[in-house]
């Protein structure tokens, strides 16, 4: 037998075929420590990865993988799949510029054949497979893995249904380890729980299918078999939820026995049709400080971060919305704070510990969490919900359909707006302000700083006439800076005045007010006169103070955080040419593509959104 490195440039995933059983054990803690070791310099989803390093193992050791496609749920939990599937030496470049994605990536490996970043999409996925599948005759396996966490969001539910329905042969499986990124909620979470403590369930379950194998026609049997099934009917019928649905249940199995696993899933392998094995791992397995802390150690920060930070004291623009919903929730009981299983990420922990009475945590359930929000706004309570920008992409209907259209008072913090660095394109907050503009009666912010920001929280706080939204990058805030004594004063749809200037004015939005700021200092060294406003509303736009400042400049740069189609350039454009101002006018933003993973200020550099980028590309543009 070859001796093997998982580190060693040509170990494959065929080697990993040829090894005996009893020496998978020692290949899983090898890589173990690799997905540790790396994780520590890079930063990424440790605890999420340990958990399925056993699992992932079995899988790519009984299966004929790539023919077989093996889909992750969001795929941060994939590093051991990268590893085995030829990419072990790659892995160091983990989440950085130009390196191994932390998701799955198609370009990256033919082992990757479904990409993810948003959850709960393994099991549709997994049913298009199945009728493509089908349509072309192959006999190839389909297994989708999804987290207890994962099955928590709708769409994993209507895949369960159209694969149940389809009676396709594809594998389910289930990886409960009681956590989403904090402990998991809900009825399912409750109910998936009481399958894998039930051991009196599970004994009785055996111990009937034993009686009723043994059972011959006739035998008197019958009258005690129908008893004890009555007597368990309500653990039998609960149990039996998948098998109605059409699918096979199997489990629970412990994720980390590795010959358990080998075997049961040899017997399940063949058998056709749609099932789910249940199986329970520990989020962080192998890695103590992830075992003990799973809700921290989802995902950690790289190690230069961490350093480069140590001895800064920095104010997140996270930290600026949770003390601020904080001080309001506490004097205000008319606020409900809302997430979709993001407490720690968004900052409504705090509310989580300190007024849980008045804290909702939907699951990963964005649709649900905005119809929720929209019905209690409709009560008079006034809803908080503090949701990604990439994640609320999911609920654009709910934006529209329920809460728009209704004109509730809702409130929504949509958090890492803009380029969020090392996730990448799944993450990036890239489309809310095009996505929110286009819709009707909802108004949007986007503050420059972190005061400004709590003046537009309290201002949200206030406002009652319908939905409004305030979008903030990830990461630091920019600290308070400016004239900016009128900061209090946030009105309807008023923008700010920070500088004035006749050669160019620069309209800009949020995170790029600052840019803006440096660059129209820069270009006054160059004796260019140069004038700033800070948009504050994304909708509705300040039309009269747009229409003054473009007729009194002769060039006219917009600057914003987010993609350009559909953003607010293109609305002042339209202000503009609405009123007769023909001037040479620059839109920046990011472009209509999407944004690689990478550290968060190199891509926002790379993007040319950096007052130094910005500077040179409007001094070339104001000569050409
Ligand atoms: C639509 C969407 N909302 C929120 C998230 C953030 N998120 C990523 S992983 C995760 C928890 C997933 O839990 P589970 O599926 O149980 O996997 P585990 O990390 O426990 O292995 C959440 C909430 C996301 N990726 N997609
Ligand atoms: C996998 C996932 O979607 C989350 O874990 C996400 O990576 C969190 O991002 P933040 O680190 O910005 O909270
Ligand atoms: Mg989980």
């Amino acid at each position: 037998m070859k001796k093997y490195s998982i580190l060693d440039k040509n170990f494959s995933v065929e080697d990993l075929r040829k090894l005996e059983e009893n020496r998978l054990e020692k290949l899983a803690g090898e890589i173990r420590d690799h997905i540790i070791n790396v994780t520590q310099k890079n930063g990424g989803h440790i605890a999420p990865s340990l958990g399925v390093v056993d699992l992932t193992i079995v899988l790519h050791y009984l299966y004929n993988t790539p023919e077989d496609k093996i889909i992750w749920d969001v795929g941060h939990q994939a590093y051991a799949h990268k590893i085995i599937t030829n990419r072990a030496k790659e892995f160091e470049t983990l989440r950085e510029y130009g390196g191994i994605s932390g998701f799955l990536k198609s370009k990256e490996s033919k082992f990757d054949v479904y990409e993810a970043g948003h959850t709960s999409t393994s099991i549709s996925a997994a049913a298009g497979f199945a009728i493509s599948r089908k349509l072309s005759n192959k006999k190839n396996k389909i297994i989708s893995i999804i987290g207890d966490g994962a099955l928590t969001g709708g769409v994993a539910f209507e895949g369960l249904n159209l694969i149940g329905s389809l009676k396709e042969d594809v594998l389910i499986i289930l990886n409960d380890n009681e956590m989403s990124i904090a402990p998991n909620v809900g009825g399912f979470s409750k109910y998936f729980n009481k399958m894998i403590t039930n051991k009196i369930y599970l004994k009785t379950k055996k111990e009937v299918q034993k009686i009723m194998k043994n059972l011959k026609m006739g035998d008197n049997l019958i009258d005690f078999v129908e008893r004890i099934e009555e007597s368990l009917k309500n653990i039998v019928i609960k149990g039996a939820f998948f098998e109605d649905l059409g699918f096979e249940y199997f489990g629970p199995v412990d994720g980390h026995d590795i010959n358990e696993m080998i075997d049961i899933i040899n017997k399940i392998k063949n058998i056709d049709g749609p099932k789910l094995l249940h199986i329970y791992t520990q989020k962080g397995k192998g890695f103590e400080k992830a075992e003990k802390d799973p809700e921290n150690f989802h995902g950690i920060s790289p190690k230069k971060d961490k350093s480069e930070n140590k001895n800064k004291k920095i104010t997140k623009y996270t930290d600026v919305f949770s003390s601020e919903v904080y001080k309001i929730a506490k004097k205000d009981k008319e606020v409900v704070a809302i997430t979709a299983a993001m407490p720690n990420g968004t900052g409504l922990k705090v509310i989580r510990e300190n007024i849980p009475e008045r804290y909702i945590d939907a699951g990963i359930a964005e649709q649900s969490a905005v119809i929720t929000a929209n019905a209690l706004a409709k009560e008079g309570y006034k809803p908080f919900v503090a949701i990604y920008s990439t994640f609320l992409q999911r609920a654009f209907d709910q934006m529209i359909h329920d809460v728009a259209l209704q004109n509730n008072p809702v409130k929504f913090f949509l958090d890492r707006a803009g380029v969020v660095g090392r996730d990448g394109p799944t993450h990036h907050g890239c489309f809310d302000i095009s996505y929110l503009r286009l819709i009707p009666n909802i108004v949007s912010l986007a503050p420059k700083d972190s005061r400004e920001m709590r003046a537009m929280i309290n201002f949200m706080h206030k406002y009652s006439d319908g939905p409004i939204t305030i979008r903030y990058p990830r990461g630091e805030a920019v600290k308070p800076f400016g004239e900016d004594k009128n900061y209090k004063k946030i009105k309807m749809g008023e923008g700010e005045i920070l500088k004035e200037g006749e050669d160019v004015v620069f309209f800009a939005l949020g995170r790029m007010v600052k840019e803006a700021y440096s660059v129209s200092e820069m270009l006054e060294e160059d004796g260019i006169s140069a004038g700033v406003f800070n948009l504050r509303f994304i909708k509705p736009l300040d039309r009269e103070k747009i229409i003054k400042l473009a007729r009194s400049s002769r060039f006219i740069v917009t600057l914003e955080y987010g993609n350009m189609p559909g953003g607010v350039g293109e609305g002042i454009n339209s202000i503009l040419a609405e009123n007769g101002i023909s001037k040479k006018i620059l839109n920046i933003g990011i472009p209509d593509e999407f944004v690689e993973h990478g550290q968060q200020q190199k891509l926002f550099k790379i993007l040319g959104l950096d007052s130094e980028s910005i500077y040179k590309r409007v001094k070339t543009w104001m000569n050409d």
